[in-house]
């Protein structure tokens, strides 16, 4: 019925303040706020043209760009990706060759595979691009610079001389980045002034010099950098939005159990129900945590840049790269979990849950392919390791492995399951698989003759190290958070509760890591598994609450399994009622294809 909450009885089991639990999920940015940047995203693409030229201009060329792109008076692209190279951005072939004679840099485009393709907001809608091309001068290639080339007139939209644009066409199923300009740009011979060439970091003089770059050419990736630690952030948002629709369907949701005719069993109540559900609300709130860390880390980053200390750099490319790509990767597959848990109906358009899919999945693709970003914190890693003999003591995320020779001989001391609670016992444990798996990782390296032969070779072992190391980060920045001072009846003892669930779940799930690197005996890993389930009971009474303190709207959802009052089956009868198929009750075609066969006439009984 309308205006009835049909999750009261569920919401009065809440043992939290739920108020107070919003306010700790919207810690310091506001996920609408990210939403309609989204949502303007996929009409245009000002998350990396503006912080690119941000990034990359000088004052100067920002004074004259920066406001235009602001008023939106020019719509921007980042126009890095060709259909021959993506993840190697310095395998990119577009040509930028600097005219001494005319003092301006010639685009062009010499292959198929230089064709630019991918880039938001290029199809249709961008008049200018911030596009990465080889700076050629005298015949020497100086590798990828980023250059602003206007795209078409600003009088009527048509493109401009030498340049063809076009959309790359549909994407993945129906989702929403179809509407998402994404476009392929070819360069004929295309000219602009030298001052269009971004000089923050390295300049071109009037006489055709080439002033290499005093701070780390990486810093040209800056742009990439800053995209990862905010797809970090989105993939709280993505996660949590399925499992809040997961969570409150599988509480409206009966099937069997019924006795003597009693309400049938809650699937909420299933063990296997929450087996796989509540592990995903308690990666939703540890992505949103490790989000905010990362976050404040980047902008100390930031800091550090401005006052030329590099030496955070390399750990921030580490870990944005490394964190995008587990939370996305977690946050992908968690929606489709999500999509399974509501059964039939999650597979309805109307669940929301299909659209969030089609249009979350490309985050593992986007910004950085998520083995290869994989594989960049595995090169972090083995440097670091290398780096140890000369007595460079780590710090940061990787302080770990300063103490790697203890970690070594770390054995877990868990004699009860209860044990496992205790955040020092898990965090060791998380330290000591990380530790032994990039140990072993670099031992094997140390054999081969040729390090890029052995990197090459030892690249998925190298892969899975790398994703203990960002867990171990998760798992810590979690504990951490829970360090801080949080008000409230009942909120720290539930995020507590969510910890647990969230480091013992991996520990579960990576329990092959675990036992072969020695850390644990089977014994203490049923023993986690024992707690695991014991949790999921303590947080069953909490789940609604959990996912209301996500606060977001029936409309921002859009789904009708996780309305706020549950009241699905009539809305999910009604939705269905809003097909155009439902206008008519004789289906378009019927007379012409269907009737036929059903009117002819029988022949020996047989149609
Ligand atoms: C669904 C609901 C949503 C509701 C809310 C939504 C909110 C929205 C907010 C957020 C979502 C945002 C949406 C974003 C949409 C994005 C659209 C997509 C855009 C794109 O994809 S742009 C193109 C991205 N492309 C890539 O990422 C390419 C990946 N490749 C690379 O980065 C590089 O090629 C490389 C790093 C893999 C290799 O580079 P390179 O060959 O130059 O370097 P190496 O030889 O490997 O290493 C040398 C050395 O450099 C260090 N290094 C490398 N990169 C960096 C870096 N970035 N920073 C610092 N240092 C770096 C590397 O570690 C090596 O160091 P050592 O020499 O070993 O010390
Ligand atoms: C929705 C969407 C929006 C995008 N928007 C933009 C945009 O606005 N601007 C832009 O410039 N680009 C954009 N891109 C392009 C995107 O950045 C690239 O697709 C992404 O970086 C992956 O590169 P790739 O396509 O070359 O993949 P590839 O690198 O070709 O990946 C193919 C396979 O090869 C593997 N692989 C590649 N290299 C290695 C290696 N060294 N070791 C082991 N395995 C490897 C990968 O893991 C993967 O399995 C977008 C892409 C998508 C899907």
């Amino acid at each position: 019925m309308e205006g009835v909450d049909h999750l009261a009885h569920e919401r009065n089991k809440a043992q939290f303040d739920v108020a107070v639990m919003k306010a700790v999920w919207a810690g310091s940015r506001d996920a609408y706020e990210l939403f309609h940047r989204f949502s303007r995203l996929v009409a245009n693409d000002p998350e990396m043209f503006i912080p690119a030229i941000k990034a990359q201009a000088t004052e100067e060329q920002q004074k004259q760009w920066l406001p235009l792109a602001n008023k939106m008076k020019i719509i921007g692209s980042y126009t890095q990706t060709e259909l021959g190279h993506g993840s190697n951005v310095r395998g990119l072939e577009t040509t930028a060759t600097f005219d001494p004679k005319t003092d301006e840099f010639v685009l062009n485009s010499p292959t198929l595979t230089a064709t630019k393709w991918w880039p938001g907001g290029l199809g249709k809608i961008a008049t200018h691009a911030l596009a990465h091309a080889r700076l050629i001068i005298d015949d020497k290639d100086y590798g990828v610079h980023g250059f602003l080339v206007q795209l078409r007139s600003l009088d009527d939209h048509l493109t401009l001389p030498g340049i063809t644009i076009g959309d790359i066409g549909m994407k993945y199923g129906s989702g929403a980045y179809n509407t998402m300009d994404n476009g392929s740009l070819i360069f004929d011979h295309v000219r602009i002034p030298r001052n269009q060439m971004l000089m923050r970091l390295s300049q071109v003089t009037r006489e055709g010099k080439y002033v290499p770059s005093n701070v780390p050419r990486q810093l040209s990736y800056g742009t990439m950098v800053y995209v990862r630690q905010k797809i970090v952030f989105d993939a709280s948002i993505a996660l949590s939005r399925a499992v809040c629709i997961s969570t409150r369907y599988s509480a409206v949701r009966r099937q069997f159990g019924s006795h003597n005719g009693s309400p049938e069993t809650q699937v909420i109540d299933y063990k296997t129900q929450q087996a796989r559900l509540f592990p995903l609300l308690a990666s939703a709130y540890a992505i949103r945590f490790v989000s905010e860390w990362l976050n404040s880390f980047y902008k100390d980053l930031l800091q550090r840049l401005e006052a030329k200390d590099f030496s955070t750099l390399p750990e921030a490319h580490a870990c944005t790269a490394g964190l995008k790509s587990i939370t996305t990767s977690v946050a992908a597959d968690g929606i489709e979990e999500c999509r399974k848990l509501c059964g039939g109906h999650g597979y309805l358009t109307s669940s929301g849950l299909p659209e969030l899919s089609a249009v979350y999945i490309p985050a593992c693709t986007y910004e950085g392919d998520n083995v290869v970003m994989l594989l960049q914190v595995a090169r972090y890693l083995m440097k670091t390791i290398s780096q140890l003999k000369s007595g460079n003591k780590p710090v940061g995320t990787t302080a770990y492995l300063g103490r790697a020779e203890q970690l070594m001989q770390y054995h877990s001391d868990v004699l009860r399951a209860e044990d496992w609670l205790k955040p020092n016992v898990v965090v060791e444990a998380f330290e000591a698989r990380a530790a032994r798996m990039s140990m072993a990782c670099a031992q094997n390296l140390s054999k081969f003759n040729n390090p890029e032969d052995g990197f090459q070779e030892l690249s998925a072992d190298l892969v899975e190290a790398a994703t203990a190391h960002c867990q171990l980060i998760i798992v810590s920045k979690f504990i951490e958070k829970l360090q801080q001072d949080i008000p409230g009846k009942g909120v720290k003892e539930q995020l507590g509760v969510l910890r647990s669930i969230y480091a013992l779940f991996l520990l579960h799930k990576h329990i092959g890591d675990f036992l072969s690197t020695d850390c644990i005996t089977p014994k203490q890993g049923y023993l986690a598994n024992e707690q695991l389930r014991s949790l999921y009971s303590q947080v069953r009474p909490n789940a609604i609450a959990l996912v209301d303190a996500f606060n977001y709207t029936d409309h921002f959802l859009s789904s009708v399994l996780g309305r706020y009052d549950g009241n699905v089956y009539p809305k999910l009868y009604e939705e269905a009622w809003k097909d155009p198929l439902n206008d008519t009750s004789i289906p378009d075609g019927f007379h012409e294809y269907v009737q036929p066969m059903l009117k002819q006439p029988l022949h020996h009984g047989r149609l």
